[in-house]
């Protein structure tokens, strides 16, 4: 592991590295903020931050604003890419497929099965990473923006043991139900609907037992709400399994990182509230 960057921010440090991924069989690159806090002798709990589609680990560390309260409260915040990277990983012009749209799944399908594992990274590579090298608790939450809000859903539906809290901006509720998710789960999964169904937060929330705190935040005047994102189906899927969802719409706000700067604050004092 190698780090290529470091900034001091409100007392802590924000940092990023490159390392190779045996899952994703490729080089990769994350971010990480440490707080002052953080230190062998006083280790801190972590947020993972999963961006959406085009973004890098760059996206969230440099727009959401988010270092400030993460010093204040004494929590780190890692920010892994959105899908493998490099020469021989297989692309797709399309800003919504391929490199810089990895989903959040294990892809089957060739040639994406080859890198495209961004599930097992994200849930199991990266963090048995982060803890052995940072100074870190395994207390984890997971967040995430559209593409990564459905994949900080999932993960946390599928993993309910490994975090103590998910919430999302604007999320991709139910990708087997619209277009962003039905390109990419045929490329990447094929046509087997119950493989995409292993993937699809509003079915994967219909069906959850164990269940985490859960906060969704989504701006009305978003672009992608009404053909992509759908919040009533993750709405419909919590009153099915009495899922403790708190969904909350914000008239005037987008899709942009100036909504999700608006509401970063709230985030993490509510993942706070559960980690600590
Ligand atoms: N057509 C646009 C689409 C890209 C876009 O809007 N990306 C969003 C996430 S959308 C869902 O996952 C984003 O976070 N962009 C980065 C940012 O810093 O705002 C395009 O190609 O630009």
């Amino acid at each position: 592991m190698e780090m290529i960057s470091q900034n001091k921010s409100f007392g802590g440090w924000h940092k990023q590295y490159t390392h190779r991924s045996d899952v994703l069989n490729c080089d990769m690159r994350f971010a990480v903020y440490l707080p002052p806090q953080a230190s062998a002798e006083t280790p801190v709990p972590v947020l993972y931050w999963l961006s959406g589609l085009t973004c890098t680990d760059e996206n969230f560390m440099q727009k959401a604003g988010a270092q400030r309260i993460a010093a204040e409260l004494g929590m780190a915040i890692v920010a892994p890419d959105t899908s493998p990277r490099g020469d021989d990983v297989a692309d797709d012009p399309a800003y919504d497929m391929g490199k810089g749209a990895g989903f959040y799944l294990n892809a089957t399908q060739p040639p994406w099965s080859s890198h495209y594992r961004m599930y097992d990274y994200v849930v199991e590579e990266l963090p048995a990473l982060i803890e052995a090298t940072f100074p870190v608790t395994q207390q984890r939450a997971i967040a995430g923006h559209s593409m990564g809000g459905h994949g900080a859903l999932l993960i946390a539906l599928r993993n309910p043991q490994r975090y103590s809290s998910v919430s999302a901006f604007s999320p991709i509720t139910n990708p087997m139900n619209c277009p962003w998710g039905q390109k990419a789960f045929t490329a990447y999964l094929g046509n087997d609907r119950l493989q995409w169904a292993q993937y699809d937060a509003s079915g994967l929330m219909a069906a959850a037992e164990h269940k985490l705190p859960a906060l969704v935040d989504q701006g009305m005047a978003d672009n992608f709400l009404q053909e992509q994102l759908k919040p009533e189906m993750l709405e419909q899927a919590a009153q099915l399994s009495g899922y403790p969802l708190q969904l909350r719409r914000h008239d005037g706000y987008d899709h942009s990182y100036y909504f999700i700067a608006s509401f970063i604050e709230e985030h993490l004092r509510f993942h706070a509230e559960h980690l600590f």
